[in-house]
């Protein structure tokens, strides 16, 4: 279990996170989701031991979090958004230094393992600075499971991947989500949080603005969206609970420049903030 109680972080000046309180559960699925500078991967700086908060604590599993915990960081798997690989290094080689350093025993069939998980096997010999962006995300989050962790907290897996490497790596993560491990991710892309997400929690401007399911964000405001150009042509947005109400609503509007569709989280994101999330 991840808890974070009363956390901000200051810049001189400026506030990047602000009075954060934030609970996942063991065996939860959260995504946080925000737009570039929200505040997310200050947060997961934090959680992760690398970054000292101005004010409020992280705890895990009930132990506080400081960077010398040596021992939360056994049971955390972190992926961060930026490359922590050795390029000049193989694949297979990068993962043993890894075990290594975890400890992990028998780690020639464990690297085998994650390898096949991570549909690397065929490049353990390559460069790793030869990768692809998603070979080399795909080998960071087996980096990251060297030592099982029950904890993952991974910052914008997906950022800069094409979309067959996304669904690779979503399907890395739905297969860890289907093994009740504790997942943290953050993430810009809608798609992304809707599919793997069990909890969301919407984040602006270093606060956070709502955090449930995202079944439950979409219902609060209208599973129906009807989206269309008002009399000042600007794009404007109605909610129902009923798709037969959605309907009947865009009988009434005078131009043809309408659409009746299913509330998405960005829906729920720009009406909360009159902003975008990407
Ligand atoms: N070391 C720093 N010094 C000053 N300002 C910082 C520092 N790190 C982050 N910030 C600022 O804090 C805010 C939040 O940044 P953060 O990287 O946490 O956002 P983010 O939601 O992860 O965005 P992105 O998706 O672009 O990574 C931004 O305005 C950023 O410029």
């Amino acid at each position: 279990m991840i808890e974070i109680k009363d956390l901000s972080k200051k810049f001189n000046n400026f506030t990047a996170v602000n009075n954060i309180d934030l609970v996942i559960k063991s065996g939860e699925f959260m995504g946080v989701l925000g737009p570039n500078g929200a505040g997310k991967t200050t947060t997961i700086k934090i959680i992760t031991g690398l970054l000292k908060p101005t004010a409020g604590n992280v705890y895990i599993n009930g132990s506080l979090m400081n960077r010398n915990n040596k021992e939360i960081k056994g049971i955390m798997g972190i992926v961060p958004q930026y490359s922590n690989l050795d390029k000049e290094l193989t694949v297979y080689e990068n993962l043993v230094f890894a075990a290594k350093l975890f400890r992990v025993e028998n780690y020639r069939n464990k690297i085998d393992e994650l390898l096949d998980f991570v549909e690397l096997s065929d490049f353990k010999d390559r460069m790793t600075g030869n990768l692809s962006g998603g070979m080399a995300r795909r080998l960071t989050i087996a980096k990251a499971l060297i030592n099982d962790p029950d904890i993952i907290i991974l910052d914008e897996p997906t950022v800069g991947i094409d979309i067959n490497g996304r669904r690779k790596i979503w399907d890395i993560l739905k297969y860890l989500k289907s093994r009740n491990k504790t997942v943290l991710l953050t993430t810009h892309y809608i798609e992304e949080a809707e599919y793997l997400c069990s909890r969301v929690c919407l984040i602006d401007k270093g606060v956070i603005i709502q955090d449930s399911t995202p079944e439950n964000l979409k219902e609060q405001l209208g599973a129906y969206t009807v989206e269309y150009f008002d009399a000042e042509l600007k794009t404007a947005y109605k909610f129902f609970d009923s798709k037969q109400k959605a309907l009947d609503y865009s009988a009434g509007i005078k131009s043809s420049n309408y659409t009746v569709r299913e509330t998405t989280l960005e829906d729920v994101f720009y009406n909360y903030t009159n902003r975008k999330v990407v």
